[in-house]
């Protein structure tokens, strides 16, 4: 088995949208035993402890529609800086959110060490919003569209290059809350799409097989997956700010992220969207972090 160096980067970050309690997200994934978890597999871990991020919330931001745009912005060029190092160092980064508007700062810091990139976004939503399309002004529901460079200027040029992902990189596996604008969006630029509808027709094996297939045929140098609990039925997450009916479930997951660790395709990893305040006896934070126990090597015999 492939032993990695892990370094785990903490994200207190809710910002990005307006539930509040997700900042304390990484605390509750630290609590559900990550660091043990994964040295129990034989991986190096280091915790990174978190990035640090505004306590300044404002209702209104200045000249745009964007919630908080000023902090979100920096706090994800913080990041990308952070997650650039990590990886140049030949670390395998896996970032603690937060809400999902941190994957902007991932992805930053990811792509340049990357020529061709895949990305699994593996969520009930597309978060292919930009400020003429969100219904919400959430930053959180933005930051794919961001990463193929559509969106805010200061988002979409962090680190200084745009864009950080080539949209036919993309494969977004568990959509069912997708707005008009998004659905456009992903027949105009191509990007795959394995709805609910998919998974519940061809069942998450084949989901799966074909997801990897598309990245080696896209020839790929490395896949990030940037995991949003909302992505799995409400039912075994119920602590995520948009939970969304109709989810996958959790040995589906399991399945998955035990598929993805066989492929060996995976170098970097995010887990967002887990707020404490909205969840049962930590629940997602468990689901959390027994869903990377697999994607990190678990296996039941
Ligand atoms: N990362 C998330 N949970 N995103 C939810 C986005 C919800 C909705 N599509 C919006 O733009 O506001
Ligand atoms: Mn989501
Ligand atoms: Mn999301």
């Amino acid at each position: 088995m492939n032993k990695l160096n892990v370094s785990i980067i903490g994200v207190p970050m809710d910002l990005g949208q307006n539930r509040r309690g997700v900042d304390m997200g990484p605390s509750a994934i630290r609590y559900a035993g990550v660091v043990e978890r994964l040295k129990a597999l034989g991986h190096t871990v280091k915790d990174e402890g978190d990035i640090l991020i505004s306590q300044t919330r404002e209702e209104k931001s200045p000249n745009t529609t964007l919630r908080n745009l000023e902090q979100v912005i920096e706090a994800n060029t913080a990041l990308a800086n952070k997650v650039h190092s990590v990886v140049t160092e030949g670390e395998f980064p896996l970032v603690l959110g937060g809400d999902h508007s941190i994957a902007i700062g991932t992805l930053a810091g990811l792509s340049d060490q990357y020529e061709n990139l895949g990305v699994i976004w593996y969520d009930a939503h597309a978060d292919l919003n930009t400020a003429e399309t969100s219904p919400s002004g959430n930053i959180h529901g933005m930051p794919l569209a961001v990463s193929i460079g559509l969106g805010h200027d200061d988002l979409v040029n962090i680190r200084d290059f745009a864009p950080k992902i080539k949209p036919e990189n993309i494969v977004i596996i568990g959509a069912r809350s997708v707005d008009p604008g998004e659905r456009e969006l992903i027949k105009e630029k191509g990007i795959k799409v394995f709805s609910m509808h998919e998974i519940d027709k061809l069942g998450m094996t084949e989901v799966m097989n074909q997801t990897m297939a598309y990245f080696l045929e896209r020839k790929v140098d490395g896949v990030h997956l940037s995991l949003d609990l909302d992505g799995l039925d409400p039912l075994y997450t119920p602590g995520v700010g948009t939970p969304v009916p109709g989810g996958i479930s959790y040995r589906e997951s399991h399945l998955a992220m035990e598929m993805l660790y066989s492929s060996h395709l995976i170098t970097s990893a995010e887990f967002v969207e887990v707020n404490p305040i909205l969840d049962e006896k930590n629940r997602t934070a468990d689901a959390a972090v027994a869903l990377m126990g697999s994607l990190f090597g678990e296996s039941l015999i």
